[in-house]
C-alpha cells in the first residue's frame, strides 16, 4: 500500500509527529511512503524511508496527483495550511480533485489522517 505525505510548511512538524505517533502501524503493514520534496527532507530526518518527489511549488503535488490518477497511490495525506497563500494553488485544487475523481481517500487535516491510519 502507498500513501502520500504532503505538508504545507507550517504544518510539516505536525505531520512528523503523526508519523512518529504511528509508526507501528507504518512498519507493521509494510507502507510505502512517498511524498513531496520539502516534506521527504523532514521525515527522512525522522528516520522514515520515503520516496521524495519535487517539492510542491515546483510540481510534486502534481506528481502525486499523477499517481493517484493512474492507481499508483492508495491514500493521501496533505496537511494544508489553510492561513497561508501558495503561488500553486491550482495543482493543490487538482490534486484534492483526482483524489475524488478516483475515490482515493484525501486527509487534509491530522485529525482526519488518524481515522484513515486506524482503518488501514
Ligand atoms: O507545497 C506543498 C504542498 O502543496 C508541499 O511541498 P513541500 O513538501 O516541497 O514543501
Amino acid at each position: 500500500m502507498e500513501i502520500a505525505l504532503i505538508a504545507h510548511d507550517g504544518k510539516k512538524a505536525e505531520m512528523v509527529q503523526f508519523l512518529n505517533e504511528h509508526r507501528d502501524i507504518l512498519h507493521q503493514k509494510k507502507i510505502n511512503l512517498v511524498s513531496t520534496g520539502t516534506t521527504g527532507e523532514k521525515v527522512k530526518k525522522a528516520g522514515f524511508e520515503v520516496h521524495a518527489l519535487l517539492s510542491g511549488p515546483m510540481g510534486g503535488d502534481a506528481q502525486i496527483a499523477a499517481r493517484v490518477a493512474q492507481g499508483q497511490c492508495d491514500m493521501v495525506l496533505f496537511f494544508r495550511d489553510p492561513l497561508d497563500r501558495h503561488p500553486h494553488e491550482p495543482d493543490i485544487l487538482m490534486l484534492m480533485r483526482l483524489c475524488d475523481v478516483h475515490n482515493i481517500p484525501l486527509a487534509t487535516n491530522p485529525a482526519t489522517a488518524e481515522l484513515l491510519i486506524k482503518a488501514v
